[in-house]
């Protein structure tokens, strides 16, 4: 090779923020106790995930696997719950049992592959895969889930926004990683009497943004024939309900025959039919121990876990990732642009979102005019003491700092905790507005004559803001409702005290009096 022809040295430079491998999230959602932590740590072959209640006793998110790295331990990313704990991280208390608890999501980041100090082989780092597990905990254990539903589309549909905030910014991160689920297994409770109405709702509301595939749980349940009917019944159920989940279809004129057979054989097992286990047998098998005998939980004839993680980690991995990103996201985006652009031409009544603080929908007037409607909108929902939706009151600088300077008068050490986090996120909110207005002033003068390239500029710089306020606004929408709720609580645990020693003064009045009469009746009888 020539001098000439040898390429510059800095192509050969690889940037050491760009970690080679795949990046790849999956969301193990379900009722509870229908064995999502033992299919993860099946799945892992390792025993990372501890069973509820279970901590103290195990070594949690430490893994057993040379090849599973714990890249980031357990951490909750997500929760709503009446009494404002995420019950995945409180301890067994006989006292709050019958409380609700909620839904709690948690992510692990994990490593697989590629563990080059146990003295393997060298391994290829793009094989590498960088992988996040996000769990539910406590869907079907309320009286009323919708609070689940709710609380899982949203962490999906945030992790669309982070990556479209990404997009649209003109200096993209170097170091962003994308969380978008990539897949969820949707575990279904072995009753035999197909789909209940959460796993409807449930499987519905996240399959816009994530591949699903209904899992049947805990499949030694039934016997043959049973399972032939349960997975007919599911089958059947989410057709007549309209359930998206995965399908394995086959294209005969892109496919070669080898995939098609695949893809007919993958789809005829559909809903997968699972055993998992946390017992190993002397080889270091999962097996599964009856009173009746031993089962290997690989064990194609009765398990379908094997064919289930080839599809998961081999053969449907870049299917996965790609739906998502073409399909999924691509409408996800396309929908919440166009959102975007028809607000202004719906026009002010419209009641889908009455804040009038920084949105996606006052980006209808950056569109159409390259500018905000008005700097004030920026502002109006700021003050920390103005209701949500009262937009048309006016703001006012001077008021908004006197109210400012009282909250931070309040005596911290009386704020609960979840105060607490609200007063933070209202100063991050405060902050934030600050920054935009700061950065958006000089870009939002009126200027109708304002050139289509700056009015891209000027989007695309503010897009990120806007998605990562109104993240914050829901945050603290979020918080207030549970300070609520947990004020309400508190109120109906006095009333009750107050009831209780109320009995008890009676009680105490009773037997007072009873003491007096008897020893009065004795006296009289002397
Ligand atoms: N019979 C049977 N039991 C199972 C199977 N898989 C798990 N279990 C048991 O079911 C119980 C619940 O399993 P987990 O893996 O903790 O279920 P989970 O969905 O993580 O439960 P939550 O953390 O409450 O959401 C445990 O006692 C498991 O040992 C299975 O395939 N068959």
């Amino acid at each position: 090779m020539s001098a000439t022809s040898t390429p510059p040295m800095n192509l050969f430079r690889r940037k050491k923020e760009h970690r080679r491998g795949i990046t790849y999230t999956m969301l193990l959602c379900g009722p509870a106790g229908t064995g999502k932590s033992s299919f993860a740590n099946n799945l892992l072959e390792t025993n990372i995930f501890p069973h509820k209640y279970q901590y103290a006793e195990t070594g949690a998110n430490i893994s057993s696997n040379p090849d599973v790295k714990v890249v980031a331990p357990t951490k909750v990313v997500s929760f709503n719950s009446k009494n404002g704990i995420p019950s995945y991280i409180s301890e067994f208390d006989p006292m709050r049992a019958s409380l609700e608890p909620g839904i709690t999501i948690t992510s692990t980041s994990l490593e697989l592959g590629g563990n080059k100090d146990q003295g393997k082989q060298e391994t290829n780092e793009d094989d590498t895969v960088f992988f996040n597990l996000i769990m539910t905990h406590g869907v079907g254990e309320n009286l009323d889930d919708t609070l689940c539903f709710e609380e899982v589309t949203s962490y999906l549909e945030q992790q669309f926004d982070i990556v479209l905030a990404e997009e649209t910014r003109i200096k993209r991160n170097p170091r962003f990683e994308d969380t978008r689920v990539h897949v969820a297994l949707y575990f279904i409770e072995p009753t035999g009497h197909g789909l209940r109405e959460i796993d409807v709702e449930l499987m519905k509301s996240i399959s816009k943004y994530t591949n699903v595939l209904p899992i049947i749980s805990r499949a030694d349940s039934f016997t043959k024939e049973e399972l032939i009917q349960f997975r007919k019944g599911i089958m059947l159920d989410l057709e007549k309900f309209n359930v998206p989940i995965f399908k394995f279809e086959v294209d005969p004129e892109d496919d070669d025959l080898e995939s098609i057979e695949e893809n007919q054989a993958l789809a005829s097992l559909q809903p997968f039919a699972i055993i998992t286990s946390d017992t190993k047998n002397s080889e270091g098998k999962y097996v599964r121990e009856y009173p009746w005998g031993v089962i290997s939980i690989d064990d194609s004839k009765i398990s379908d876990l094997k064919v289930l993680k080839n599809v998961l980690f081999g053969s449907h991995l870049q299917e996965f990732k790609d739906t998502t990103q073409n399909l999924l996201y691509e409408n996800y985006r396309s929908e919440k642009l166009s959102s975007v652009a028809n607000t202004e031409e719906i026009g002010p009544s419209s009641t889908k979102r009455q804040s009038n603080a920084p949105s996606l929908s006052n980006f209808a007037s950056l569109i159409n005019t390259g500018q905000f409607n008005s700097s004030q909108t920026l502002a109006n929902n700021l003050r920390p003491d103005t209701p949500r939706n009262q937009v048309s009151e006016r703001f006012n600088e001077n008021e908004y700092e006197g109210n400012r300077e009282h909250d931070s008068t309040t005596n911290e050490q009386e704020m609960s905790p979840v105060r607490q986090m609200g007063q933070e996120i209202k100063q991050e909110n405060e902050n934030l507005i600050r920054s935009i207005k700061s950065e958006s002033s000089p870009k939002f003068m009126n200027s109708p004559d304002l050139p289509e390239r700056t009015k891209l500029r000027n989007i695309s710089e503010t897009v990120p803001y806007v998605l990562r306020h109104e993240r914050i606004l829901a945050r603290q929408q979020k918080l207030e409702e549970l300070e609520a709720q947990s004020a309400k609580e508190l109120q109906k645990r006095i009333q009750e005290l107050e009831k209780k020693a109320h009995e008890l003064k009676l009680r105490e009045r009773l037997i007072n009096q009873n003491k007096i009469n008897d020893s009065s009746s004795s006296i009289n009888s002397l």
